[in-house]
């Protein structure tokens, strides 16, 4: 739904007469010339930019009474949708008068251009806005005082700001907040992202916490998930990100556990897991924080130039691991998206579906409760069944009897591996061809329908498969994530999709350094994921046991480094909030592509 073709006379503050006009989802101030020249356009904005407008109230003064009547207007300027001249966004705020005369129709343009820039949005939102002022390259507090602040005081939000004083703070914040917040921004990188999720994650009141979303601001070095929300191009952009916060959409997501053993402590990951080659990328390269995200590529060349391998042993409940598939899938869903694009302030049907967790209406209903797409969640196992869903009803009564669960995040367990999950071991070091043989059959579960009869993957489904692991490969770096970029130069997973309740795991054995060194163009495009020395799958839950503690002593969580000796990861589906101007990821060009593979 479109707005319909609004006018309003006005004067400018030039004292020219001017015309307000609202069409299209588009907001034109134009100047008017009194010789029949075409009009001057002094600002055209989409009403997704559009932040606020209000009309003074009439004087009380008796002879003031039929005065003109100011109104003013708050936008970020630039023109274009998402995808064009959003570098340009700058805050512009105008009045203009209203004769008496025209003030009736003012107060009805007024009410339009408010309902349709804020579409489903909640306006005057109450922002916690915590900042580190020690990100990155340390500029977050002149970056928020000098333009974000200025953006959301002009569109009238109440912002509360907190700086962190500490490492962890962001957590202790977010764990001990009165839960009064539309919004918590945060200043910084994707650490401090993480720190507030695992602080509403540990509250007794967890669900209710993390339904409140957070809003990045990337003032740290490293911001994929700005990546992930406003594309490679847009990743620094602030006052988008700026945007975001005021007229941003709720984008669920996916959490998940990772029990470290044998402390059983527990930390929840929103991002990324690894181990070997991207361990030493991400701390490795803490030295050259100056270098700010190029410094994660200059890790990368130095890791296959040494080649060290990583030994591990690997459980995975994988889902699927087809590639051609995946990919398919992925793209098919952004082809719905189309359909919905997203209009004047970013109201997105199909979004807001998924929040409401219902992909496809007419979908089956699982036995977890939750409608459309996300029947296709993993269904509980003995091991890792998830608990998150099990208060939740069955049948077709759902919507009536469902009642929100507010309360905490069960502890976890440590999982058992079942009989068909896919064993990946690297403890063996890079491969010699004698000992290479198939990982367990669980990795072809997806092709079992046209499986062979007695059960076990016939050899055409063997050499089908791209995503299966060889026992005796060497392995470079495991890599599990739950977005598609894990850097701006990096698209490790191009076929993540938000809130499907699966983990994407990539698996890159050990090839020849000149060929490595290859993958590294269009890695920012996600190019690499064809890459048979790439193995892909979708999982809903794994473990990994470490084969070489003094060598490879700890492991990453969104970047953040522990100890490792074991570890046991379960998703919690659909629990936790981002906003997103556009109701989901950023639509890489990887999932718009149309080629010969899919
Ligand atoms: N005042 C402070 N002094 C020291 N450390 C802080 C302070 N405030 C926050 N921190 C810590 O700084 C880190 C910021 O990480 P974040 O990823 O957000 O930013 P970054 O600059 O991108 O960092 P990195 O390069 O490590 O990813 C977190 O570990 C957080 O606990």
């Amino acid at each position: 739904m479109t707005t319909r073709h609004q006018d309003l006379p006005v004067i400018l503050h030039n004292d020219k007469r001017g015309l307000l006009t609202v069409e299209d989802d588009k907001l034109d101030v134009l100047q008017l010339s009194r010789d029949g020249r075409p009009p001057k356009r002094l600002l055209s904005c989409p009403l997704r930019n559009f932040l606020y407008t209000k009309l003074a109230a009439p004087s009380s003064s008796p002879d003031k009474l039929g005065e003109k009547r100011r109104l003013d207007l708050h936008s970020l300027g630039g023109s274009g949708g998402l995808k064009s001249n959003t570098s340009s966004l700058k805050l512009v705020k105008l009045h203009v008068l209203v004769e008496p005369i025209n003030v009736p129709e003012a107060e009805e343009w007024v009410e339009t251009i408010i309902n349709a820039s804020y579409r489903g949005i909640k306006r005057n939102k109450r922002v916690l806005l915590l900042v580190n002022p020690v990100g990155g390259k340390g500029k977050a507090k002149s970056i928020v005082h000098d333009t974000v602040l200025p953006i959301l005081q002009s569109a009238g939000c109440q912002v509360e700001l907190r700086e962190t004083t500490h490492r962890l703070h962001a957590e202790e914040i977010a764990a001990s907040i009165e839960l009064k917040y539309d919004v918590i921004a945060t200043a910084s990188g994707d650490g401090l992202v993480y720190e507030v999720l695992n602080g509403l994650a540990s509250r007794s009141d967890a669900r209710k916490a993390l339904q409140i979303p957070i809003a990045p601001i990337p003032t740290g070095s490293a911001n994929a998930v700005c990546t992930n929300l406003f594309g490679v191009k847009d990743t620094f952009n602030i006052p988008l990100a700026a945007l975001n916060i005021i007229k941003g959409q709720t984008l669920t997501i996916d959490l998940c556990s990772i029990l470290l053993l044998p402390s059983m402590t527990r930390r929840f990951s929103f991002l990324s897991t690894a181990l070997g080659l991207m361990v030493d990328l991400d701390i490795g390269t803490e030295n050259l924080r100056w270098m700010g995200d190029t410094r994660f590529m200059y890790g990368f060349l130095k890791g296959i130039a040494t080649m060290k391998t990583c030994k591990a042993k690997i459980h995975l409940n994988v889902v699927e691991d087809d590639k051609v598939s995946m990919a398919r899938k992925a793209r098919d869903r952004v082809r719905e998206r189309k359909g919905s694009e997203i209009l004047g302030a970013g109201i997105n049907p199909l979004a807001n579906k998924m929040n409401g967790a219902s992909i496809k209406p007419d979908g089956p209903k699982p036995s977890n409760g939750i409608d459309g797409e996300d029947a296709k969640l993993p269904q509980p196992t003995q091991s890792g069944s998830h608990p998150e869903q099990s208060n939740q009803v069955d049948g077709d009564n759902a919507e009536e009897e469902y009642v929100p669960d507010h309360g905490p995040i069960p502890e976890s367990k440590p999982l058992q591996p079942g009989p068909d999950w896919v064993m990946i071991d690297s403890s063996g070091g890079s491969s010699s061809k004698s000992s290479i043989k198939r990982s367990s059959v669980g990795s072809f579960r997806s092709n079992r329908t046209r499986g062979s009869e007695n059960g076990h993957p016939s050899e055409v489904q063997l050499a089908q498969k791209n995503g299966g692991w060889i026992d005796g490969e060497g392995m470079l770096y495991f890599y599990a994530g739950m977005m598609p970029w894990v850097a701006r130069d990096l698209m490790q997973w191009p076929v993540s999709i938000s809130g499907d309740g699966l983990i994407d795991v990539v698996v890159q054995s050990v090839v020849p350094r000149m060929m490595m060194a290859n993958a590294i163009t269009g890695a920012e495009k996600g190019e690499a994921y064809w890459l048979e020395c790439q193995h892909y799958y979708k999982v809903s839950e794994f473990i990994v046991e470490n084969f070489d503690k003094a060598a490879q002593p700890i492991f990453t969580i969104d970047g953040e480094s522990f100890p490792w000796d074991a570890f046991h990861v379960q998703v919690h589906p659909r629990i936790a909030n981002l906003l997103s101007l556009n109701g989901d990821f950023y639509v890489s060009d990887f999932l718009q592509k149309h080629d010969d593979k899919v």
